[in-house]
């Protein structure tokens, strides 16, 4: 089996970095990228295919497209001619339906997905949704082949725009908030790396407690808060600075652009 990739931008290397890493040779990986720069280096990394044409790109098993969303109409119109009935092409981009892919590239064998960066390290948690020309088998290869690089969510299409903005985006929000804390550190006079690697750090303990002491976060929140102690001044002052309502109103933003993607 082959499977390509078309556009090897941040996400699309995420994911060719998290298969590559679970394969001893990743050459059934072809890459595609319009700068071949960025395709020569991904190679030398990770042991890939470089292609210098879609045409290459387009003879594989599974195809990945991973250009963004307005990019898609100048891929299609390229992919058009080369496509066959028995392949799979894999969309990751947001805001964009199986139907509105299907009628794009007049193909009907499309996979939905939308991962996360955190692919490159294995720990993407991504949603799939398919069209009903994907067979069981094609199904489970994608599925397979992705797993190297998290976990799998078969997910309704109208949750799409849900789940991109608290699995696709919010890892945004995770780095921004771990350099906040990092920053803070280094005002009070703690060195960015060790700052930086003491926050990762913590906000990793506090994801596997939320995932596997059974406990709701906020009881979490309580236990962390000692009466008349350091950690309640904290959280109050958060709450203060509309910590929460921030938070809402992020993930908002992110759903409404997703829904309205040209
Ligand atoms: N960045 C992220 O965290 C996530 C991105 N996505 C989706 O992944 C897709 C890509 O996003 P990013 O990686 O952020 O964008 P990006 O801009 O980093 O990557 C796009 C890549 O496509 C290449 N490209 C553009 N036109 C091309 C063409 N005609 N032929 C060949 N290559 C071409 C560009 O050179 C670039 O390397 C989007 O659809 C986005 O919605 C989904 C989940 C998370
Ligand atoms: O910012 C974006 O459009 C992409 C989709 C989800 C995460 N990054």
């Amino acid at each position: 089996m082959k499977i390509s990739f078309i556009g090897l931008g941040n996400m699309a290397s995420a994911i060719v970095r998290g298969i590559a890493a679970a394969h001893d040779d990743a050459s059934f990986i072809i890459g595609y990228n319009r700068t071949t720069t960025k395709t020569e280096a991904l190679a030398a990394e990770t042991g890939i295919t470089a292609a210098t044409t879609i045409e290459q790109a387009a003879q594989a098993d599974i195809l990945f497209l991973g250009v963004k969303p307005q990019q898609l109409h100048e891929i299609a119109a390229q992919l058009r001619p080369h496509l066959r009935n028995e392949q799979l092409v894999v969309s990751m981009a947001a805001g964009k339906d199986l139907n509105a892919l299907q009628a794009l590239f007049g193909h009907d064998a499309f996979m939905r997905i939308m991962p996360n960066v955190n692919a490159a390290v294995g720990h993407s948690t991504t949603s799939y949704a398919v069209s009903d020309a994907v067979t069981t088998a094609q199904q489970l290869q994608a599925v397979t082949l992705l797993e190297a690089t998290g976990s799998m969510i078969a997910l309704p299409e109208e949750q799409f725009a849900i789940f991109s903005a608290i699995a696709g985006a919010a890892p945004a929000f995770h780095y921004l908030y771990m350099d906040a804390i990092a920053r803070a550190a280094v005002k009070e006079g703690m060195a960015k790396p060790i700052a930086l690697q003491i926050a990762a750090d913590a906000v990793l303990g506090s994801a596997k407690m939320v995932l596997e002491s059974q406990t709701h976060p906020i009881e979490l929140v309580d236990q962390v808060c000692s009466p008349g102690g350091t950690t309640i001044e904290g959280v109050m002052t958060l709450k203060a600075h509309s910590f929460e309502h921030a938070v809402h109103e992020s993930v908002h933003a992110v759903i409404e652009k997703d829904r309205t993607f040209e």
